[in-house]
Formats: C-alpha cells, sequence, structure tokens
C-alpha cells in the first residue's frame, strides 16, 4: 500500500516516550512471555493463505454475497488451524479465541465472523452445562467442524430478556425416551440465534445444530427453562430435518458477516441425552432431578458476559489507536501562524527521505485540547475495562472451581459483577467508539476507516447477553437484598482532600468515588423501603418506581469497582516511567468519571467548588502529561495493521495513501474506468 516509509509526524511522536512501550505491552498481555506467545499466534493466522486481504475489501458486497465469502473464509482459516499442528505456537483452541474475541475478528476483513458464537457460545455451553459423557459425545465433533452449532439459547419473537417467560416446549415422553420440542405460537418462535446462517446451506457449512432453551415439562409438570442439543439438518444434503422451519431475520445494523436466524419447531423429537445434564436431570421414567440452584442453566450467559468485557476493551482499543494516530497525522487550522511548521521543523531525528509536507504551517489536530479531552479519556478507560475484565475474569475461574466442587456460595457476586462489568464496558466502549469516530472528522466516517464496524459490534453487545438497563437492574436488585446492605448503611466517610499538594491523590479520590456509591445505595434503599411501609407496595413494584435511580446506584457501584482495580494496578510492581504514566492515566479515568457525574459528586462527596476549580487545573495538567505520550500508548496496545484493518489507523500513517488505495475498491470506480 503506497508509501514505504513512515510519516514523519509519527516518527516525531515515537521520538520520545518516557516509559517503556514493551514493559506496557507485557503488562496489558500479562507477562513478557505472553506478550511472545501472543505475537507468535497473530503471526502464524496471519500466514495462512487469504487470512488477510487489506482493507475493504468487501465492503461493496450484498448480504447474500457477503455471508458466503465470511462462511468459507471463517472455515479456510479453522480448517487451516485443525490441520497444522501449529508448529509449537500454540493450540487451535488459542488461536480460535484470539480470532473470536474481538482482538483479530476483523482481521477477516469482515463485519463480525460468523463461526463466533460456535466456538464462543455454542461449545463452551456444552463444556458448562453437559455431563462428562454429553462433552465427549458433542465437543470433538463441533472443534472439527463435523457439526455447526448455534445458539437458539434464549430469544424468542416475543421474548429476549424474560428468559422465565419463554414459551418454547420441550415434553418428556417416557415410551419413547424422548423429548417433544414445540415453538406452539408466531412469538415463540426462536429469534435472533446467531452466528451460523440458518437459511438453504449456501456453501454447504451451515448450522447443523442448535442449542434451544425451552420450558422442561415431565410428569405433566413445568420444572422451567433447560437448554437441549437440537439436530437441525440433515448431514448428508443439509437440508432441514422435519418439523423445523429455518430462515434469516434479514441485514442488521452491523454484525453482518455472522447472521442471525429464525426457528419453528413442530414436533420435533429429539433422544432424552440431548437435555444438557450436568445440573438437572431427566431419568428414562421421567423424574426429574432438580439443579442445586435453578441459576446454574445460565451459566453460559455468565460465561459470555465476562468475555465480553475483553471484547470491548479490545473493540476500544482498536478505535483510540485508529483516531489518536490519525489525529498526530492529520494536519488542519493553525493555533497561531507557524504553529506546525515549527513542531516539524523540531524534530531532528528523522531518518526519512527529504519530503515536503503539505500543511506544515497547519497544527496536527491532536494539539487541539478538545481532540485531546476527547481522545485521552477513551485511552484511560480501554486500560480501566482492561483492569477490570482481568479481574472478573479471575474471579469467573475461581467460582467455577467452587460450583465444581458443590460450593455456590459466589455464584450471586460472579453474576453480579459479569452484569455491571459487562453493561459498563459495552456502554463505555460504545460511547468512546463513537467519539473517536467523530474526532476523525469525514474520514471516519468511511467503510475503510474501520469505525463503523467497530461501532455497530459494540453497539450490539450493549443489547445481546442481557440488554444493559436489564443488567443494570440485576445489580440495583443485588445491592438492595444483600448483605452488602448492612454495610453500605454506614455513610461512607469523607477523607477530605482529593489533592495532595497540586496532584490528585488516587487514594483520596477512590474514597470520594466510594462515597457516592455508599451515598447513592443508601438513598435507593431509604427510598425503596419508605416506598414498602409508606407507600403499601411490594418490593418488587417498589424496586420499579425507584429503577430510575438505582441504575445509578448500579453503576456508581461498579465504576467504584473499576477505580478500585484502575488504581490497585498503578500500585503493582513495574518501573517508575511506566507507573507514572499509568497513573496519569488513571487520574484521567477518575476525573473524567467524576466530572460526568459532578451532581453526585457534591452530594455525597462533598466535592466543592474550590475542587471543581483545582479539577479544571488538573485536567488541563493530565491532558498536557499525555498529550507527548498518546501515539506511544497506543502503540503499546500492540495491534498490528492486519488486526487494526484501517485505513486511517495504520502504523506507517500514510492515512492519505490508504484512504486513496481503499476508494479504488470501490466497483462504482470499476465501472467508471470502463466507461473511459
Ligand atoms: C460474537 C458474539 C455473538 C453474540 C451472541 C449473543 C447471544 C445472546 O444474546 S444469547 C441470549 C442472552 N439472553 C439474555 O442474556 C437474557 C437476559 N435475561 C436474563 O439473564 C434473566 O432473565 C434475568 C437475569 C434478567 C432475570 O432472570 P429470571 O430468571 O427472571 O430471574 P428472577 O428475576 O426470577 O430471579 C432473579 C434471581 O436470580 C439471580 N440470577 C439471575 N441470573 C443469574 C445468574 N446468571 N447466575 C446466578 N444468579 C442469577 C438473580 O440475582 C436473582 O437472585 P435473587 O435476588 O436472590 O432472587
Ligand atoms: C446482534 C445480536 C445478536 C444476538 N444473538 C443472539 C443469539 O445468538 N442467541 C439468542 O438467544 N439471542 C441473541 N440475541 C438477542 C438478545 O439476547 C436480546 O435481543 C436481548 O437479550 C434483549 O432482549 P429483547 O430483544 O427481548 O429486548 P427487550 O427485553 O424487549 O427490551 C426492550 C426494552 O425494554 C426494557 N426492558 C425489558 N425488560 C425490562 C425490565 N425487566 N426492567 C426494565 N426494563 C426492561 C429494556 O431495557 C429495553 O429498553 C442477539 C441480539 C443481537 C442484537
Amino acid at each position: 500500500m503506497g508509501k514505504s516509509f513512515v510519516n514523519p509526524d509519527l516518527l516525531k511522536e515515537r521520538a520520545s516516550c518516557s516509559f517503556n512501550k514493551e514493559e506496557l505491552t507485557n503488562l496489558l498481555d500479562g507477562g513478557k512471555e505472553a506478550t511472545e506467545h501472543r505475537r507468535a499466534l497473530e503471526s502464524y493466522i496471519l500466514s495462512i493463505p487469504g487470512a488477510f486481504e487489506g482493507v475493504s475489501k468487501y465492503d461493496h458486497l450484498g448480504h447474500k454475497e457477503f455471508y458466503e465469502v465470511a462462511v468459507a473464509k471463517s472455515k479456510k482459516i479453522m480448517g487451516a488451524l485443525q490441520v497444522s499442528n501449529m508448529e509449537g505456537v500454540g493450540t487451535p483452541q488459542e488461536a480460535f479465541q484470539m480470532l473470536f474475541g474481538g482482538w483479530m475478528g476483523s482481521t477477516l476483513g469482515l463485519d463480525g465472523n460468523p463461526l463466533a458464537v460456535h466456538y464462543g457460545m455454542f461449545l463452551p455451553c456444552i463444556l458448562g452445562q453437559g455431563t462428562p459423557e454429553q462433552i465427549v459425545k458433542w465437543l470433538h465433533m463441533g472443534w472439527t467442524l463435523e457439526i455447526i452449532g448455534c445458539y437458539a439459547q434464549v430469544t424468542e419473537l416475543g421474548h429476549g430478556t424474560f428468559v422465565r417467560g419463554l414459551e418454547t416446549t420441550a415434553v418428556y415422553d417416557p415410551k419413547a425416551e424422548e423429548f417433544i420440542l414445540n415453538t406452539p405460537t408466531l412469538t415463540s418462535l426462536k429469534w435472533w440465534p446467531g452466528g451460523c446462517e440458518f437459511q438453504v446451506a449456501v456453501v454447504g457449512n451451515t448450522a447443523t445444530h442448535a442449542i434451544v432453551v425451552a420450558q422442561l415439562y415431565t410428569r405433566g409438570e413445568c420444572r422451567g427453562v433447560h437448554p437441549f442439543i437440537v439436530p437441525l439438518r440433515n448431514m448428508d444434503d443439509h437440508s432441514p430435518l422435519s418439523g423445523i422451519e429455518i430462515g434469516d431475520i434479514g441485514r442488521r445494523m452491523a454484525f453482518n458477516a455472522a447472521d442471525n436466524g429464525f426457528l419453528r419447531l413442530t414436533n420435533v423429537r429429539i433422544p432424552r441425552e440431548n437435555l444438557l445434564m450436568k445440573h438437572a436431570q431427566v431419568l428414562q421414567d421421567g423424574t426429574y432431578i432438580r439443579p442445586a440452584n435453578s441459576k446454574l442453566s445460565y451459566g453460559t450467559m455468565v460465561f459470555v458476559r465476562v468475555m465480553i468485557c475483553r471484547d470491548m476493551c479490545n473493540q476500544l482499543k482498536k478505535a483510540v489507536t485508529i483516531a489518536t494516530r490519525y489525529s498526530a497525522v492529520r494536519r488542519q487550522s493553525e493555533i497561531s501562524p507557524g504553529y506546525g511548521k515549527y513542531n516539524i521543523a523540531s524534530v531532528n531525528d528523522i531518518t526519512q527521505p527529504e519530503i515536503d509536507v503539505p500543511g506544515a504551517g497547519e497544527v496536527q489536530i491532536l494539539d487541539f485540547v478538545t481532540q485531546q479531552w476527547k481522545l485521552f479519556p477513551a485511552l484511560a478507560t480501554a486500560f480501566g475495562i482492561h483492569f477490570g475484565f482481568q479481574y472478573v475474569m479471575e474471579q469467573y475461574h475461581q467460582v467455577n472451581e467452587h460450583v465444581n466442587n458443590g460450593d455456590l456460595d459466589t455464584l450471586p457476586q460472579l453474576h453480579i459483577l459479569s452484569c455491571g462489568l459487562k453493561a459498563q464496558s459495552t456502554g463505555d466502549a460504545q460511547y468512546f467508539v463513537e467519539v473517536c469516530r467523530m474526532a476523525c472528522g469525514g474520514h471516519g466516517f468511511l467503510m475503510s476507516s474501520q469505525f463503523p464496524q467497530i461501532y455497530g459490534l459494540c453497539a450490539a453487545a450493549s443489547i445481546y447477553e442481557g440488554e444493559n438497563t436489564v443488567l443494570w437492574l440485576q445489580v440495583a436488585r443485588y445491592l438492595m437484598k444483600s448483605e452488602l446492605q448492612q454495610t453500605f448503611q454506614a455513610e461512607a466517610i469523607n477523607k477530605g482532600c482529593l489533592f495532595q499538594g497540586q496532584t490528585l491523590c488516587l487514594d483520596a479520590v477512590l474514597n470520594a468515588f466510594l462515597c457516592v456509591a455508599h451515598g447513592r445505595i443508601r438513598s435507593s434503599f431509604h427510598n425503596l423501603q419508605s416506598l414498602i411501609s409508606q407507600g403499601g407496595i411490594c418490593f418488587e413494584e417498589a424496586m420499579n418506581r425507584s429503577s430510575v435511580a438505582l441504575v445509578s446506584a448500579a453503576k456508581a457501584y461498579i465504576r467504584h469497582f473499576s477505580v478500585a482495580q484502575f488504581v490497585a494496578h498503578v500500585k503493582n510492581q513495574m518501573s517508575q516511567g511506566t507507573r507514572n504514566i499509568l497513573g496519569t492515566l488513571c487520574r484521567l479515568y477518575s476525573l473524567f468519571w467524576m466530572l460526568e457525574d459532578l451532581g453526585d459528586f457534591i452530594i455525597y462527596a462533598h466535592v466543592s467548588s474550590e475542587d471543581l476549580k483545582h479539577l479544571e487545573m488538573t485536567r488541563g495538567e493530565l491532558l498536557r502529561e499525555i498529550r507527548p505520550e498518546a501515539v506511544n500508548l497506543v502503540d503499546a496496545f500492540d495491534l498490528r495493521d492486519e488486526v487494526l484493518v484501517s485505513a486511517l489507523g495504520a502504523y506507517d500513517g500514510n492515512v492519505y495513501e490508504h484512504l486513496y488505495d481503499a476508494a479504488l475498491k470501490s466497483p462504482l470506480n470499476h465501472l467508471i474506468k470502463s466507461k473511459l
């Protein structure tokens, strides 16, 4: 693509860096070896012929062609990974995680990935909900793509959020030792199951099986929702099996490389063994054995919510890398005459051929403080999401181990943390990706910038796996009911001054977030109690009446958690330079989110007008501190060009050449040429 040298503005940005970039990359990866391992895996995946095909290759395709290319390409990459021994760089499972975890998803040059649900949900669901025998039976076929699964998990045309209200039924027939599945109404059609084409087998490798969640009936009694493996297609010719009607629900705002489908089941019979029976069982005679906790069957949702945090972190890192590099290269307007020229002339270590930089008297748009106030909080928030994800992932493993040992005590906390972080990370990422897009002006609106795809993925994640408001209300419900309530009865003590000298003190800031969380929770609790005791209404009705404030309380609780994680990481072992820049980012993260909820900080943390003046001055200082480090910080995310797939965000910063190359791929240009 165009020039082989690096844009001089980016060279200048990279010429001075106050911290060790590689150390920061290692810190994010989880150690030096982890970075090396990731890089080797990336290179391996990218060495598969046809894996990376540049920017905007498929943007112009129609729905069907786009999906066909996506399935063929995914299948090819997966196939290559499975037949190779991966030359000691890792396992296919790790490669799948990389491809589907938001890190390399767009490497395919596509919008989402048609096998993500198969590898990210269908198989984890079997692993989490199946008995050892069921895992042996299904897992291998899944890994090798002998079968492809989709996740008709919950959502129906008429119900998504309210899982208990699903209408699909699975009635046990003890004579045949089979379940009979039905979607008896229009509203009970499974709707949205994603990731694997439901339609006619366009390229011969579409969903063959589904995990279907249905109301289980045995001996005439409804036992609640349970997961079943339902074969969908004849394995020889891929035609739908008897009683199965399947289709595609149409093009969506984004995610169009994956498809979403619908499914009608009419008297579909499956063997008893197709009920995933790790937690609840139906014996041959129809005896029902209850799970230790009815919510254990929601385990896949918990897992996926945790993984969404990682995905959002990766998406935001991409967006902020693209926007920051672009802002360092893009020159527009003058701050004062000659300001921009002076910037370039001051670079003394450019090893590039002499080039004439157009607009050299104009400034890098990254020098506009308003631009910094758009990008740097986004950058800081990417770190915030990263540390939150790390913590909840560890918790997930620990709680899973407890559950496997029969100890369910920590399940509610994990549910709440995963709901809260899923809602916060998707909300923050969606917000900041849009900010980054707008920070790139007109070019950010192009598909070749990659922003539309990234934004679409974040917007979708705010809805799927639990719509965010609903998840915030789960957090709030826990806060209102749990033992924590006792703790929150006591007012958190305001530790006074937010500043130590001129510096925003992280411990004091953390305490201010705690005061806000306590205050919000306490006030919601008192409101709830008075609605119940004086208003004479039940808990649930009182929850609904207070729900706007309850969502704020839940958000304050989770934001305090995230600030606490960030502060804890700044205190970890690392070199002084890296600690300084992480500390600066942590201050900016805290300051940004404090200013977003300033009213709460005034009420509950007693932030004064003096503090506010000081905070605004500190904002300017933090932005000035981050400015010379910004490009180096996004470089430390270590997102290769083939992973970013963006004309605006390439490492070499040759934005205009890449934009031109991408434009030439438009099929309309081929029409013009042929007429000439
Ligand atoms: C590449 C990416 C592709 C993306 C693919 C996307 C896939 C999907 O979107 S799949 C569909 C996902 N669907 C959802 O996430 C539905 C969201 N709804 C729910 O999770 C639930 O219905 C609910 C949590 C909103 C409410 O559940 P319900 O059964 O109605 O619960 P109750 O109100 O009766 O009881 C609440 C009770 O249960 C506790 N609880 C709820 N969920 C869990 C859980 N997962 N683990 C542990 N505990 C859970 C909750 O805390 C309450 O406890 P108590 O207050 O003690 O009663
Ligand atoms: C791209 C994409 C992929 C998907 N993939 C899958 C998949 O593979 N498998 C699958 O099963 N599903 C999938 N889904 C469906 C998804 O899980 C649901 O759309 C989601 O859970 C929200 O449910 P809903 O659509 O019923 O929204 P609704 O619940 O109807 O929400 C609409 C509004 O009502 C509000 N609301 C609803 N209930 C409450 C409440 N109790 N309290 C307060 N407010 C409430 C919500 O906040 C929201 O504002 C996918 C969705 C998308 C967008």
